[in-house]
């Protein structure tokens, strides 16, 4: 259980650590399980708040999902529905809580359009302000009714279809990601002289403007070609064609897929090892080593470490270990935070503790989380003695260069990311960190404090 409300005590964190299951990769696995042919076993062995929305809004749409602790096994959509004589066009409308998981929500949009059901999509937090045009403005345009954006329910009733799309690809990436599941779900067989000869369902997506979160998208293709659907990019990765599936509409179910580790979580340990011994002494020298990750994954946040590594932190290992610097300084850097936006507020508390000033600039859509990340993360420092300037799509943290953050109270702004980049800056602060709504580190990170204290962090819950 992920308590409320914490006070952490100073304390350098050291050991290791077995990564979390990356959750970009669980809803993709899920989603592609339940829109498959036959059963899939998933090994996932985190149980977060979106991972968990993911699994609702697939079973609200027919697919039976058992929790077997260590994995999910995944009978899908069709089969269900078919075992039961359903038709997908006759069904009534289904509700869709997607919780606060902006994943979960902009993926369904186009894969209920693509299944021609009718749903009334909800969420909590801010999920109902995260901009959902211009995906709306693709799916209106297509033909699909969309009811009034910004509250909930959301109602989805109509079809998406082969065709040519374009979206502009700098607001979320999850809009291409949702669309390339809907195209690739498009059935159409071609048949000559009475046999099947393949599929004719061919669509294209154009991404316009400057595409940001580009590994996500690269995520997504990984994930449906391992479920047999043909997506191919060109070399710009800007425009994508995407052969549908044959007359059945589904993806082909590999059998078997597991959730890889989680390089976006592992983030919050890699910089409390580079701090480590800025405030706390020569103990957190031993760095910490998280488990279970991969150095060749699509994701496109494993990007810590190089950057962890030139703002001087040690670096090494395929199980990857992060130690502060042999003098202890950390410095400042440019970081450019267009493909990686969630890494922003944690390595906003390596910047804290660097020397000289860290800017981190393309960050604009930090603006439209779970919370306000530009906004929230220069709050959070501010409460711990740091001087950061926010600009429009900017952030500027002044490094205290060794002098370690003050204790103070900070609001975790029901974002999973602040709680748990206030908790790494805990371990370099002079005096205890409050942290009032900690219980939001569950929506991607529910034994986060557990974890913490085993890697020696002070936990105190009230
Ligand atoms: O598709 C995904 O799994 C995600 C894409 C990113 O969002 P944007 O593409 O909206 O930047 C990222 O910030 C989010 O945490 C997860
Ligand atoms: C922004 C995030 O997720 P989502 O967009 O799926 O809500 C996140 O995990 O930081």
């Amino acid at each position: 259980m992920t308590p409320e409300c914490v006070r952490l005590h100073p304390a350098a964190l050291t050991g290791t650590i077995p990564a979390v299951d990356a959750k970009s990769y669980a809803h993709r696995l899920l989603m592609a399980a339940a829109l498959a042919d036959v059963p899939t076993r998933i090994r996932c062995r985190t149980r977060s708040a979106d991972i968990l929305a993911t699994v609702r809004v697939m079973r609200a749409l027919g697919a039976e999902i058992e929790d077997l602790g260590e994995a999910f096994l995944v009978r899908p959509i069709g089969l269900c529905l078919a075992e039961k004589g359903l038709r997908p066009e006759d069904l009534d409308e289904v509700t869709l809580d997607c919780g606060e998981s902006g994943t979960t929500e902009r993926f369904i949009l186009p894969i209920v359009a693509a299944l021609g059901r009718k749903a009334a999509v909800t969420g909590a937090g801010r999920l109902a302000e995260r901009p959902l045009s211009p995906l709306s403005d693709v799916l209106r345009a297509a033909g699909v009714s969309l009811s009034e954006e910004g509250v909930f329910p959301l109602h989805v009733a109509g079809r998406i279809g082969v065709g040519d799309y374009a979206i502009a690809g700098n607001v979320s990436s999850q809009f291409v990601g949702g669309l390339l599941y809907a195209l690739s779900l498009q059935s159409c067989e071609l048949v000559e002289a009475g046999e099947s000869v393949g599929c004719d369902a061919v669509s294209t997506l154009e991404l316009t403007g400057t595409v940001e979160s580009a590994p996500y998208i690269r995520m997504t293709e990984e994930v449906l070609r391992a479920f047999g659907a043909e997506v191919e990019v060109s070399r710009d990765e800007r425009k994508y064609v995407v052969r549908g599936a044959d007359a059945s509409g589904l993806l082909v179910s590999p059998g078997r897929a597991a959730v890889e580790g989680d390089w976006s979580n592992a983030a919050f340990w890699l910089v409390a090892g580079a701090v480590g011994a800025v405030g706390a002494g020569r103990e957190g020298l031993a760095g910490i080593t998280v488990t279970g990750l991969r150095p060749d994954s699509a994701q496109g946040d494993r990007a810590v470490a190089e950057i962890l590594a030139r703002m001087g932190a040690e670096v090494a290992g395929d199980a990857v270990t992060v130690r502060p610097p042999k003098n202890g300084r950390l410095h400042g850097l440019t970081v450019d935070a267009a493909q990686i936006p969630d890494l922003v507020p944690v390595l906003s508390v390596a910047a804290a503790c660097a020397e000289g000033v860290t800017t981190f600039v393309n960050a604009g859509r930090l603006r439209i989380k779970e919370s306000d990340r530009l906004a929230t993360t220069a709050a959070m420092l501010r409460s711990l003695g740091v001087e950061v300037t926010e600009g429009e799509t900017t952030l500027t943290v002044a490094g205290r260069a060794g002098r370690p953050l003050t204790g103070g109270t900070v609001s975790g702004a029901n974002d999973h990311r602040i709680v748990m980049a206030a908790a790494v800056a805990a371990t370099v602060a002079s005096g205890p960190v409050v942290i009032e709504g900690a219980r939001a580190a569950r929506k991607s990170y529910p034994d986060f404090f557990r974890d913490y204290a085993a890697l020696g962090g002070r936990v105190e819950v009230f």
